[in-house]
């Protein structure tokens, strides 16, 4: 795949940093390459990924003004690989102490809509808000990949958590989420064809293989930085994973919450049916955009059996093969 950042483009994105949404620049964003996706506005190709071409200005002002603090949490996932999930996990972990975890708001904040987690590329106007008024740590999640974060997270003593999933769950997950958007009819693709745009790495924050390895090699060369998850082992073991993670974060379990059967109730909060069942995620849009039941689906380890045909199976095996042999990197692909 051609490399979208020449070294004129990019000395000339990082000397305009004030010049950010100036003429020139909107025009060289233009010339970008693009294709159609499930999000309205399409993808445009930069610095190796496909962004969605709506987030795309925000990216770079992500990059180029985003300054991590040493307590930080990132959470990075390429879309569909369990977020929603992390990121209740991740507030319930967190804000253990502040709430009961029976009670009605912890219950209430542990939806897709309210979890204060800041989505680092999702705002309006091209302009990151004011984020020093969150409480710390600060919790951001985003899609952007590894190689394209801004320095001061790769350099600050911020963590890491990357969740990870099986390439067909996440491709059958991608499928039935573009369904819940209008635009998926219009655009006429059937799954065959999405297979397609998947193995050639032409979906939102594609390649999946380029997304995936970049942060697990960095969870590899920097362990206590990159905590590199994946979805089929927090379904198997949601109890160790979870206990694993307020580990690397920060916030271990002491013996008498372990005894209070803290970590298992966390574990229950953030179920699928849990959250499904919040009043919240059954209406309403997030990023006034996506419905919030859209984000709550079978959560199943396993479903791309009942979606992909022997020649889709086929095409997306020697896709995996190819791109993650050598790597060190396997997926289990059933329960
Ligand atoms: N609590 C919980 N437990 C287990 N699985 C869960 C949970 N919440 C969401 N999901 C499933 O995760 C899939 C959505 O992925 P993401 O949350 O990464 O989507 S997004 O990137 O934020 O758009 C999507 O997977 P599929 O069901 O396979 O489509 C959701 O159902």
């Amino acid at each position: 795949m051609e490399n979208s950042l020449s070294p004129s483009v990019a000395s000339f994105q990082s000397s305009s940093v004030l010049e950010e949404h100036g003429h020139e620049f909107k025009e060289w964003l233009a010339s970008l390459p693009k294709e159609k996706s499930f999000a309205p506005s399409g993808i445009t190709f930069y610095q190796d990924f496909w962004c969605p071409t709506m987030l795309l200005q925000n990216v770079i002002s992500f990059q180029n003004h985003f300054h991590a603090h040493d307590q930080d949490i990132i959470l990075a996932s390429k879309p569909k690989s369990g977020t929603t999930w992390l990121k209740a996990i991740i507030f319930s972990i967190v804000n253990r102490t502040q709430f009961t975890l029976s009670n009605t708001p912890l219950l209430t904040k542990v939806s897709h809509e309210l979890v204060p987690f800041f989505e680092v590329t999702v705002y309006r106007n091209n302009k990151i808000p004011d984020l020093t008024t969150m409480s710390s740590p600060r919790l951001f999640s985003t899609h952007v990949p590894y190689a394209s974060l801004p320095k001061s997270i790769k350099e600050s003593k911020c963590r890491i958590v990357y969740v990870c999933r099986n390439p067909l769950d996440t491709l059958v997950s991608h499928w039935y989420f573009g369904s819940h958007l209008s635009d998926i009819r219009s655009l006429g693709w059937t799954l065959e064809e999405f297979v397609g745009k998947f193995c050639d790495g032409k979906e939102g924050f594609g390649p999946f293989w380029s997304h995936v390895l970049g942060y697990w090699k960095a969870s590899i060369e920097n362990p206590n930085k990159v905590l590199f998850l994946k979805y089929e082992d927090l379904k198997e073991d949601t109890i160790y994973q979870i206990k694993r993670l307020a580990e690397f974060i920060g916030f271990p379990f002491s013996q008498e919450e372990l005894r209070h059967g803290v970590v298992e109730d966390i574990s229950k909060l953030c179920s699928l049916n849990a959250l499904k069942d919040l009043e919240v995620n059954k209406n309403g849009t997030h990023a006034s955009f996506f419905p919030n039941k859209s984000f709550y689906r079978k959560g199943e380890v396993g479903d791309w059996v009942n979606h992909l045909s022997p020649s889709m199976l086929e095409r997306l095996n020697k896709m995996i093969e190819e791109k993650f042999k050598d790597s060190g990197l396997s997926f289990k692909v059933s329960c």
